[in-house]
């Protein structure tokens, strides 16, 4: 079995749990649920630099990145960075991340919140909006054609942005609908791990351009972004680089000063 099966039981698992303890429509009395949504994909449409920075405190593939800085420092110092979004991962057994996070980003920062998760049910993406979320990531390699439907056209009804994630060109051609907004090619192998933004030029002619295109993982330098860029990517998802320093705002920073350049 390999990690990505794994997530997907515990997270099967989590989520039963968690809808015997907290019904669904607890979500929809929330003061966050009829929010006003930021939109993470007409802000990359716009932007020059395009950098949506990430949370992670730990990861299947890395163990610990950084267990010291704390949510709030982080999403404000990303956000006085000129991040484009921030991404939350709210997986706490493999990415050592809560949903509380999310909502301390949310009182901390007016970036567009993705909720990196392993989304698998509606109660999830219900969850997303009631702890402040804009956009969340549905991942293709573990749901089916009809689920991406079925959870895309909700989060849409509750003014979510979707983002698509793919790895190959078989998980490409099945997801290819209208109700996603952003398609991101995954440069990590969520199965095996491997790097490499070769997967992020190979497809990216298969994208059409309706899309906005973003490139996810394996990202630390200026010149991968400026090799991506003349592949049509308007966006770039970058964690690790960012989150191994003790200061991942101050990162970032300096990171989006020297793109800007
Ligand atoms: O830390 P990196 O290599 O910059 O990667 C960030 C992000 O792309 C990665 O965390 C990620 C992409 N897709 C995911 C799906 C689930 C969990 C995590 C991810």
């Amino acid at each position: 079995m390999n990690i990505l099966d794994k997530i997907v039981i515990d997270k099967r698992k989590e989520v039963d749990l968690k809808k015997e303890l907290i019904p669904i429509q607890i979500f929809e009395r929330t003061p966050y649920f009829d929010r006003k949504t930021i939109s993470l994909s007409d802000k990359l449409r716009s932007s020059q630099t395009g950098i949506i920075a990430e949370f992670k405190r730990k990861s299947p593939s890395k163990s610990v990145i950084n267990n010291t800085v704390n949510i709030e420092d982080v999403a404000m110092g990303y956000e006085h960075a000129g991040a484009c979004g921030m991404s939350v991962l709210t997986d706490e057994v493999y990415f050592g991340g809560f949903l509380d996070d999310l909502i301390i980003a949310r009182e901390n920062c007016d970036l567009p919140l993705l909720r990196k998760e392993f989304i698998i049910d509606e109660y999830q993406i219900l969850e997303a909006k009631a702890f402040g979320a804009d956009a969340i990531l549905l991942i293709a390699a573990i749901l089916t054609k009809d689920e991406i439907k079925q959870f895309s056209e909700l989060a849409k009804r509750l003014n979510l942005d979707v983002l698509l994630e793919v790895h190959n060109e078989e998980e490409l051609h099945k997801s290819l609908m209208p109700s996603l907004d952003m398609l991101g090619v995954n440069n990590r192998n969520l199965k095996t791990f491997d790097v490499s933004l070769e997967t992020s030029k190979t497809l990216s002619k298969l994208i059409p351009n309706d899309f906005v295109k973003i490139s996810e993982s394996g990202i630390s330098s200026i010149e991968a972004i400026k090799e991506l860029k003349p592949y049509g990517y308007q966006g770039f998802l970058i964690g690790e680089n960012f989150m191994k320093t003790n200061n991942p705002g101050k990162s970032a920073k300096e990171f989006i000063a020297e793109l800007n350049k």
